[in-house]
């Protein structure tokens, strides 16, 4: 038991939910090395989410609007922490979702689409095919789904499947805590927060664009610009964190 006023309560928490569903055949144990590299990134940043990662998440929203078929893909990471978050995103952003894993089984697609469908989300399921030009499983995908999108939301994301989506033509948004991985050099756009503080901002800010906005957020990405302020804001933090 946890107690609400601990201190990293909210890090503890997350912790707690990845590890049971670790045992639960949900999140790779390999996921548990990949939390533990994301969290030492969010202490960089401080925990929080920085004005530059809300403008990414404000812009993130402005492009799965505008998109032809939007696709959020889900691994067993993003799954375990951020399901109802998914399923509000996907009301707000019209965005099908696909499980798409890296160490894939069908025992845990099966596992993942069911967590997922019991917080609210419409998974896309069917028969995948070999689409994206990789030597491992993530090229498995289905025809309907992230096969016909034109922009994927790729939570926690593998740099040469990020590449891969873009070499085809399709616009990718990450949230990867990293901004010097593979995937946040890569993608259209890269959200460089948390994904359970990420997601719920992206859904906000679907019923908040303002005339006129989604537009001008697009028309102004600047990935590279994401990337240095978030670098910037880790090194401001580490400067000046003794003091
Ligand atoms: N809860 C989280 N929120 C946001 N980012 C996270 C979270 N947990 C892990 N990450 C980040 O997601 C990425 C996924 O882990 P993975 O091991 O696939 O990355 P990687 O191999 O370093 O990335 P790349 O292949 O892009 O270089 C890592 O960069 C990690 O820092
Ligand atoms: C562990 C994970 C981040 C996700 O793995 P999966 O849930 O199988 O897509 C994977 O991409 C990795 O880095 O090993
Ligand atoms: N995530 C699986 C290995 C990679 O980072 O590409």
């Amino acid at each position: 038991m946890i107690p609400k006023d601990h201190p990293r309560y909210r890090s503890l928490v997350a912790r707690e939910r990845l590890a049971r569903c670790a045992r639960e055949g949900i999140v790779a144990p390999e996921g548990l090395a990949a939390h533990g590299r994301g969290e030492a990134f969010d202490y960089l940043i401080g925990e929080r989410t920085t004005e530059s990662a809300a403008l990414a998440e404000r812009t993130a929203a402005a492009m799965l609007l505008a998109a032809r078929h939007a696709v959020i893909s889900v691994n067993g990471n993003t799954a375990a922490l951020a399901a109802a978050e998914i399923a509000a995103l996907q009301r707000a952003s019209g965005a099908d979702a696909e499980v798409n894993l890296f160490h894939r089984t069908e025992e845990r697609i099966e596992r993942i689409t069911r967590l997922l469908t019991e917080h609210g989300v419409r998974v896309l399921t069917g028969t995948p095919e070999r689409i994206v030009p990789l030597s491992h499983d993530r090229a498995l995908c289905l025809p309907q789904g992230i096969g016909d999108a034109d922009v994927v939301l790729v939570p926690l994301e593998d740099g040469d499947r990020c590449a891969a989506l873009r070499e085809m033509g399709k616009t990718v948004i990450t949230v990867d805590l990293n901004p010097l991985s593979r995937t946040a050099r890569t993608a259209t756009l890269t959200i460089v927060d948390e994904v359970t503080r990420a997601i719920p901002a992206i859904t906000a800010a679907c019923s908040t664009l303002e005339a006129g906005e989604a537009e001008r957020l697009v028309a102004s990405l600047d990935n590279t610009y994401l990337l240095r302020a978030a670098i910037d804001e880790m090194r401001e933090r580490l400067a000046h964190a003794l003091e």
